[in-house]
């Protein structure tokens, strides 16, 4: 999978499906049910290591974890979040960016708008992929809780300074419907959404919401797509048919 392939989907229409995967198994049967990205998210750190949010993940954790995936899943698209704090300046999320490529992936995820621009702008001169991340950042738990705090004129704004920038892809998490939808129409590149409704170009999940192995409370966006699956691969490849009929998630 390239970046021109991802465009292309777009361009044709067709819905763009991604899981998070943490090791080579999964991210193998990730890609094998038909899943063009796969994100290796510092959710790790809640439903991998079990605490109670992101914050706590360390980039060499996430170098391990790319290393698994990018082994399991060789043709995917893989995008490594920046974890907690490694984009606190540019020369820290450069040196993160480094790694994380060299570990396997193709792309680095960083989350926020502004403050992490210069960052965007450097890694796409040095020919780094990059994803943005707005809406709901789990990252800034402790200052704004679970919830997106940016109205919708500001993400808008917002993406268009990522792509601006040289954002390569984007995800909306927990962005209204209506404005995901704007920001997805506005921009070329591939707009992923997560709890923000049918109309972006793709979907992601966390595998484990997926799978109906979350502990505790399940993100109310999220479906369990083993109910009614026969084995965790048919509801891998349930989740990727839904994605890509449109049928996952409802309007
Ligand atoms: N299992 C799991 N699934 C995820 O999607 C996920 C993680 N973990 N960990 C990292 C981030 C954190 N995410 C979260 C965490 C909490 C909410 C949440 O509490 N949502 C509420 C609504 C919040 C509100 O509006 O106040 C919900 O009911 O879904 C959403 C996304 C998404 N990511
Ligand atoms: C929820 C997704 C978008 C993520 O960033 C993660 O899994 O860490
Ligand atoms: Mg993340």
């Amino acid at each position: 999978m390239t970046l021109a392939q991802l465009k292309q989907l777009k361009q044709n229409g067709e819905k763009i499906a991604c899981l998070t995967a943490y090791d080579a198994n999964m991210a193998h049967w990730v890609a094998q049910a038909g899943c063009e990205v796969i994100l290796v998210g510092d959710s790790l750190g809640m439903v991998v290591q079990g605490h109670a949010t992101t914050l706590p993940v360390t980039l060499e954790q996430m170098v391990y974890h790319t290393e698994m995936v990018a082994r399991g899943a060789p043709d995917a698209w893989i995008v490594a979040d920046v974890p907690f704090m490694s984009d606190a300046t540019l020369a820290k999320g450069l040196e993160a960016a480094q790694a994380l490529i060299q570990a396997g992936a193709n792309m680095v995820k960083v989350e926020g708008g502004l403050p992490v621009l210069p960052l965007v702008h450097r890694l796409a001169e040095l020919g780094v992929p990059v994803c943005g991340h707005l809406g709901l950042l789990p990252q800034s738990v402790l200052r704004h809780g679970y919830r997106t705090v940016e109205a919708d004129e500001a993400l808008i704004a917002a993406a268009d300074a990522l792509v601006q920038a040289g954002a390569e892809m984007l995800v909306l998490e927990c962005v209204r419907s209506e404005t995901a939808e704007t920001i997805s129409h506005s921009h070329a590149v591939p707009v992923i959404g997560i709890g923000s409704g049918p109309d972006t170009d793709g979907q992601v999940l966390v595998l484990q919401d997926v799978l109906g192995l979350t502990i505790g409370r399940t993100p109310s966006f999220a479906r369990n797509f083993m109910a009614g699956a026969d084995s965790v691969q048919s509801a891998l490849r349930a989740y990727v048919e839904a994605v890509k009929n449109g049928t996952f998630p409802e309007s």
